[in-house]
């Protein structure tokens, strides 16, 4: 597997080694021994997969202190702006988002460690997105800040006024508001 660094330290795009034939392809998704020995030492705990209409906008989310969430995400089917958003308090590239695309057909992955907020657009019909978590769903430590805010300022690539959103995405804090919240300090320890 080849491992590209981002302009965000520790978010890594994963290109894993693809075994094409005749039938089709294969490859490991995922390999604790491989990863480990790429510097990517995580223990997964949660397998999630989620399938979402054009236009959809899923994010920007995150779990804070001892539940946040390193991902390991990519796209089964489809095509997908997989966005990462740096919230760890102190970093130089604070505020700052890495986009990437994230599809069937490149079987790219990417890497998020934990004190990052995460969110994606479809850019095709479906897409099917499926991703591993290093830490429990716990409700009671999400948090969200608003896909659209001016001070992220990310291009999801999609009618952000046509977007299919959740009710939790669409009444989600700007990240002015989730920088003077209570939660701002404690999004992963
Ligand atoms: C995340 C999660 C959700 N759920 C339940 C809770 C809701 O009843 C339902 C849909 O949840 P939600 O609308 O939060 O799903 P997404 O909008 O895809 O949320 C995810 O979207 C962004 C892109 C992420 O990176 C996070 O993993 C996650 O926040 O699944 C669970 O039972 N377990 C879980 O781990």
């Amino acid at each position: 597997m080849n491992l590209i660094e981002t302009a965000l330290e520790g978010v890594y795009i994963i290109e894993p080694k693809v075994f094409s034939d005749p039938r089709g392809y294969f490859f490991e998704s995922y390999n604790q021994d491989k990863f480990k020995k790429a510097g990517l030492d995580y223990v997964f705990v949660q397998d999630n997969q989620s399938k979402s209409s054009y236009g959809t906008i899923r994010g920007i989310h995150f779990q804070t202190g001892k539940h946040a969430q390193t991902k390991l995400v990519w796209v089964l089917q489809g095509t997908v702006l997989d966005i990462a958003v740096d919230l760890r308090v102190g970093s130089p590239t604070f505020g700052q988002h890495v986009a990437v695309e994230l599809s069937g057909e490149n079987y790219r992955q990417l890497l998020i460690p934990r004190g990052f907020g995460h969110g994606f657009s479809v850019l095709s019909e479906t897409a099917v997105f499926s991703y591993k978590c290093d830490n429990f769903y716990m409700p009671s430590s999400e948090g969200s800040v608003r896909f659209d805010d001016p001070d992220l300022a990310i291009d999801w690539r999609v009618d952000r006024k046509r977007a299919l959103l959740s009710e939790k995405d669409k009444t989600a804090p700007d990240f002015q508001t989730y920088c003077r919240s209570p939660i701002f300090h404690y999004l992963s320890e």
